[in-house]
């Protein structure tokens, strides 16, 4: 197609889209793009670094990934998640770029056409996912590419890492969005338990059925189950929830009729389940029936980019209608820290600062100890000069926290015993 008429037929089109040339310099935008992103300015004859990240050079030559060199490079259209300017600031745009082939069988023009992500925001937001780091845009593009298939989701973070918020956003984006989200909460649960949780029971079907009970997995039919530490279901029902996920069929608890459910699976753990199928715990069949789409979720400190936007937006969620400010050394004490249990501490931390302090600003003595100590280049989790031993204990404290308070594996980072840290510890 000549380039004049690609661009008319561009020009209408409800997405905003722009053609450019192989050297990265725009050569038209439409109506949309002219809308949405371009706010007033002519970006033609322009570069798209320099439009949508404020770049000298090309995306890759920046750290990032650049959808036009790859493209290039392979001759197939590329999608990307990018953080983009915009005139409302920095939004996620997911970016598809398609290669042109002229006449000549080479590859003359590209089209881009962008997509702002609605379910997550670089700046604080009153609810949903918060992110800017390239570890949590990563995860968001695979978020992406998963919500609309029908595919089973698998969750992979620490505890806290956002799992059931990621959940969420997925169910949203998938069409099934006004259905049901249902979340089964694995962890803690017996084996009976489980099943009559999940499949539900018939009246009589054990002492105190007084009733007919519908499960979860009903309860989700039209919309999502997502069942959270699927690690720890336990072996006997793990091969009821395999013949559930491959039949898409189940029988309520003392009931006869053969049921069904149309739900879409999204599951989650902390565990390393590979491992596990291999000590016999998981089984094989149902990890590859799980593990179809693996998302890992990035622990906070692998996304330290995002403590500060985190912080805020906690903030804000926390004390709604009363905008409270962290100080500047509040910041760098939290940005120190290394947070072993995530998002969920970083929370935990400040809704014990709003109650510690009176005014509107937190300041450093409004959390813990540690974290100051953190803070310093001094021995973390130590502020001043003070005995020997006191020193010690208080350092050996921080360096608990730092493996989430699992003494087994601190001792052997410390080349100690057990016992002896046990006794270091009790001072
Ligand atoms: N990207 C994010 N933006 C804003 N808040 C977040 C984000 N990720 C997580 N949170 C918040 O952090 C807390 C912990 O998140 P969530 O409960 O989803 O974690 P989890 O990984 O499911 O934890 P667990 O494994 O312990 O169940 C929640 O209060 C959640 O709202």
């Amino acid at each position: 197609m000549p380039l004049n008429e690609l661009i008319s037929f561009l020009e209408e089109h409800p997405d905003a889209q722009i053609v450019m040339g192989a050297d990265y310099r725009i050569v038209a935008a439409n109506a949309a793009y002219r809308r949405h992103y371009a706010g007033g300015r002519d970006v033609v004859g322009q570069f798209c670094y320099a439009v949508s990240h404020g770049y000298r050079q090309p995306c890759d030559e920046c750290g990032e990934s650049c959808p036009l060199s790859a493209s290039r490079a392979s001759g197939e259209p590329r999608r990307v998640l990018h953080l983009h300017h915009t005139p409302r600031g920095e939004e996620h745009v997911d970016v598809e770029l398609t290669p042109i082939t002229g006449a000549s069988g080479r590859i003359e023009y590209f089209v881009e056409r962008m997509l702002t992500v609605r379910e997550a925001s670089s700046f604080p937001a009153e609810s949903g996912l918060v992110g800017k780091s390239p570890a949590f845009n990563r995860m968001l593009e695979l978020v992406r590419r998963v919500a609309p298939a029908p595919t089973t989701a698998l969750l992979l973070g620490e505890s806290g890492t956002g799992k059931e918020l990621v959940a969420q956003a997925i169910h949203q984006q998938s069409g099934r969005g006004q259905g049901p989200f249902v979340v089964v909460e694995c962890s803690g649960l017996t084996e009976t338990l489980f099943e009559s949780e999940l499949f539900g029971y018939e009246k009589g079907a054990f002492t105190g059925a007084t009733q007919r009970k519908p499960g979860l997995v009903e309860a989700a039919s039209g919309g999502t189950l997502f069942l959270d530490e699927v690690g720890d279901i336990p072996l006997a029902m793990q091969v009821k929830l395999l013949r559930l996920l491959e039949t898409g069929t189940f029988r309520r608890v003392g009931g006869v009729d053969t049921m069904r459910s149309d739900f879409r699976l999204i599951a989650a753990t902390h565990r390393d389940l590979k491992a596990m199928v291999e000590a016999g715990a998981f089984r094989r069949d149902l990890y590859y029936r799980l593990s179809v789409f693996p998302i890992p979720l990035p622990a906070l400190r692998e996304r330290r980019d995002d403590i500060v936007l985190l912080a805020e937006t906690l903030l804000a969620r926390l004390s709604p209608g009363r905008p409270r400010a962290l100080s500047e050394a509040a910041k760098s004490n939290l940005l120190a820290w290394d947070y072993p249990g995530n998002i969920r501490e970083l929370r935990n931390l400040l809704e014990r600062a709003l109650l510690m302090a009176d005014g509107d600003t937190l300041l450093p003595e409004h959390f813990p100890r540690e974290l100051a100590g953190d803070a310093t280049n001094g021995m973390p989790g130590v502020d001043g000069i003070v005995p020997l031993d006191v020193a010690e204990r208080r350092y050996l404290q921080w360096a608990l926290a730092q493996h989430g308070g699992d003494r087994k594996s601190l001792a052997r980072q410390l080349g100690i015993s057990e016992r002896t840290l046990y006794r270091k510890l009790a001072g």
